[in-house]
């Protein structure tokens, strides 16, 4: 079977803390640290190394924060091909306020790729599309590298009949929609900036959805925190509502969700299936300390508490 590539542009070592009560502007006590290899596509990377799909893991890496990143995929054992550039791969704090349960996210820009990691990276990635069946392509673009640096990504792989899952937002995620990925999953907040207006209502939602169902775009998954998902496609719509949990870290959450997406896409599971996946995988994450992610047993022991309706 071909491989799943997960491409993390922007990696990130997440440094999660814990506070009782975050204070702005006031001195916080951390009670707890955890510190996880992040960035989307290395979230989606370990999570479908859990689910036992074939993975490899790609981007750019620097300096010493980047050893250590590579070290931690090493020791999850995660393939990973990270092409090193000078400079520092970014951390990225994420503070959870233990009273309201809320998670604030501190997010580093990240190091701007040389021009030589570049085309290396171009250079070897087209080679990789042979031995490729889906593409993740996940996150923010580090600083130096063109807004469409998406749309480069997935034009190569759609040349070389390699579907792209695309995460992204903001101008990313506008100029990668325009070579048509085969599926986009955007939260609802990001949604709204792609088209410019507030959704309000499922049916505005599907709606604004539909429209980008253009060119090779497949699938249109909507992700709405504890409210669950819309996931719209060519021949149908459906709405997913989660199982109650305790969210402990929300961060990953989305990541999970693309990762059961191409799984599910990668062994010709029907759409029905897939999206209580997606729905499950998103939930137990966000019911996780830090960047940890959901497990198959976990996922496969609550796909039936997952409650899914066809708009
Ligand atoms: N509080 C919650 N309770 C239950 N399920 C949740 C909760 N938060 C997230 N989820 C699950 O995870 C999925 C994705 O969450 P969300 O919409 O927050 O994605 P996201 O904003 O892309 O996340 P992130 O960028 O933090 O990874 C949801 O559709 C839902 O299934
Ligand atoms: O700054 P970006 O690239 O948009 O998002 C990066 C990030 O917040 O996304 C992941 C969760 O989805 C984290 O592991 C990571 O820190």
């Amino acid at each position: 079977m071909k491989r799943i590539m997960t491409v993390t542009l922007n990696p990130a070592i997440d440094k999660t803390v814990t506070v009782d009560q975050l204070t702005v502007a006031g001195l916080n006590r951390i009670k707890e640290i955890r510190v996880d290899p992040g960035g989307k596509g290395i979230n989606v990377a370990k999570v479908l190394l859990q689910f036992g799909s074939p993975v490899n893991a790609w981007g750019f890496q620097a300096g010493m924060e980047g050893q250590l990143l590579m070290q931690m995929l090493e020791e999850i054992g995660i393939p990973s091909s990270f092409f090193q550039t000078p400079g520092k791969s970014r951390t990225n704090l994420k503070v959870v306020d233990e009273t309201t349960k809320q998670t604030t996210e501190l997010n580093e820009m990240g190091q701007q790729p040389s021009d030589q990691a570049i085309r290396e990276f171009l250079e070897a990635f087209e080679a990789e599309m042979k031995r490729t069946s889906i593409l993740v392509l996940g996150g923010s673009l580090p600083p130096g590298l063109p807004q469409d640096f998406y749309r480069t990504l997935t034009e190569i792989a759609g040349k070389n009949g390699v579907r792209t899952l695309l995460d992204a937002d903001g101008d990313a995620l506008a100029a990668g929609i325009e070579a048509g990925p085969y599926a986009i999953k955007p939260n609802l907040h990001e949604l709204q900036l792609l088209v410019g207006q507030q959704l309000t209502s499922d049916e505005a939602i599907v709606t604004a959805a539909r429209k980008l169902l253009a060119g090779g775009t497949e699938y249109v998954a909507v992700s709405m925190g504890a409210e669950g998902a819309l996931i719209v496609h060519r021949e149908g719509t459906f709405r997913t509502r989660p199982f109650p949990i305790t969210p402990i870290s929300t961060v990953g959450a989305g990541d999970s969700m693309v990762a059961a997406m191409a799984h599910c896409m990668n062994e010709e599971m029907p759409i029905e299936e897939m999206v209580r996946w997606m729905t499950a995988a998103g939930s137990i994450t966000a019911s996780k300390p830090g960047t940890d992610v959901c497990t198959l047993d976990e996922v496969l022991r609550k796909l039936s508490e997952v409650e899914v309706t066809r708009v």
